[in-house]
């Protein structure tokens, strides 16, 4: 399309009729059909929208007025909904938000992988969809984000927020005092820390200047016992301004057993720090995943929705189909969590996994749980599948976004084990890696599993048999 012949332009309001919905959340309209993605829009929606960014293929928009509304619209339950980059999907059902999750691996899966007779199953929905997560990481900033209720309000300070970045600003943050993404305690525990750090004039890090003390507050909660593991994460290595605050938590709240300060001293913006101090209790907190008790420490990597993450496994584990003879591999096994449940079923699971900490911890969790026909090893794929000599029957994946490297797809292939179990958090690369896959192995089940209500984001588990 040349430069002249776009439909659209930017800052421009246009009115748009809303067709489908995409992975990533947005309302997709079409004029002429050139596509505009519109933010927080359902289908159904009549709305004006502005466009905020044009491309060749499509534009980006947000809508300015709802002029007639989606049959699927309700009310969000949150009030920071229209601002927060949390969570995109709280303006529908939840059984709505199912039936588009579903849409969208179907969707998916024919436009870009060409599999138009596959059959996609209901999702598996979450067993709460509220406050299922166990992890939450807030950010401090010196820039807060006022909401339109706040902006004449002279007693609310800009230089302190404690909350969650708001889309499309990279230093402002909304101030938060109830995600109803975690529990009620957690939420308890995000303003008594909120409260304390400005009473006490602990700074908040400006993301603008790097100057300040407090950068993250990272809240986890296991599902199993309730324990709560809090982390505060500091610009500066200074943990003894830390102490009278831990002492408080662990006095108003009984049920945190864990506080650390990590320290990051870095530019970049990640709660993980080179050092941590242990500041209250013990440094992990435990949680469990069908039988398995896991201990958790601030960095370890664990899944967010622990009730819902059982049910995927077990779904993994189905779909692999396993015997007391089987060898299994465990593609991008993280922590070994998949591992030790494929290893209840069958003669061996052997893990590969890039991360030295993740596979340290996998061992620990196999020895820990009188495993032991798991074994790992260590690194990336592409160099350490060569090297294993013990070829197996089932290959079960779980990679990251981004999904396989192409080489990885084309090992597996060669390999040529009976099954595959294709664990996916994105149905594009799903897609992708599958129809390379198409000429030697057949689709023969698609379970979407919510692991994240009230978001776009989802699971999918897909089982291949060799053709
Ligand atoms: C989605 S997580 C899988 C987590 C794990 N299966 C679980 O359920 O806990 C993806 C994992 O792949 C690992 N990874 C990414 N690229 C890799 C590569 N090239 N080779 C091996 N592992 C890799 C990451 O370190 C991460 O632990």
């Amino acid at each position: 399309m040349s430069q002249n012949v776009y439909p659209v332009k930017k800052g421009n309001e246009y009115e748009l009729k809303i067709e489908r919905l995409a992975f990533g959340g947005q309302g997709v309209a079409r004029i002429d059909n050139y596509v505009i993605f519109v933010k927080r829009a359902l289908p159904g929606d009549h709305v004006k929208a502005r466009i905020v960014k044009r491309k060749k293929d499509f534009a980006e928009a947000f809508v300015t007025e709802i002029l007639q509304p989606s049959p699927y619209r309700i009310d969000p339950p949150c009030k920071y909904f229209s601002w927060c980059g949390g969570c995109t999907w709280q303006n529908m059902k939840y059984e709505d938000q199912l039936y588009f999750k579903r849409e969208i691996v179907r969707d998916t899966l024919t436009r870009i992988g060409g599999f138009n007779e596959v059959e996609v199953h209901a999702v598996l929905p979450s067993p709460e969809y509220f406050a299922y997560r166990n992890k939450m990481e807030f950010s401090f900033s010196d820039r807060r984000w006022l909401l339109p209720e706040e902006l004449n309000q002279a007693h609310i300070s800009k230089e302190f927020a404690l909350g969650l970045h708001v889309p499309g600003t990279f230093d402002k943050i909304l101030h938060i005092e109830t995600c109803l993404l975690q529990s009620e305690t957690a939420n308890q525990i995000l303003n008594f820390i909120s409260d304390y750090a400005r009473k006490n004039n602990l700074q908040p890090y400006g993301i603008r200047s790097h100057q300040g003390y407090l950068r993250f507050l990272v809240i986890r909660e296991s599902a199993f016992n309730g324990e709560l593991m809090v982390n505060l994460v500091t610009g500066l290595d200074e943990p003894e301004r830390l102490k009278p605050l831990a002492s408080a938590l662990s006095k108003t709240f009984p049920q945190v057993v864990s506080v650390v300060n990590n320290v990051n001293t870095r530019l970049a913006q990640i709660a993980q720090g080179e050092k941590e101090h242990l500041l209250y209790g013990r440094s992990y907190i435990q949680d469990r995943i069908g039988p398995f008790i896991f201990k958790i420490s601030a960095n370890s990597f664990f899944q967010t929705n622990t009730r819902q993450a059982e049910k995927l496994y077990e779904k993994a584990i189905e779909f692999a189909g396993l015997d007391s003879n089987s060898v299994v591999w465990d593609l991008y096994s993280g922590t070994g969590t998949i591992s030790l449940f494929l290893a209840r079923h069958s003669k061996k699971v052997i893990g590969f996994e890039t991360a030295v900490s993740a596979v340290q911890d996998a061992r620990q969790n196999a020895s820990e749980h009188g495993v032991q026909n798991a074994e790992f090893v260590e690194g990336d794929l592409l160099k350490t599948m060569p090297t294993v000599g013990e070829r197996p029957d089932v290959v079960v994946t779980d990679p990251p976004r981004s999904g396989m490297h192409e080489k990885v797809v084309r090992m597996i292939k060669d390999i040529a084990p009976q099954t595959i179990v294709y664990i996916s958090c994105n149905p594009t690369t799903l897609a992708r890696d599958l129809k390379i896959l198409s000429d030697r192995y057949r689709i023969e089940k698609v379970q979407p599993v919510d692991m994240f209500p009230q978001t776009y984001h989802i699971e999918t588990v897909v089982q291949l048999k060799r053709r």
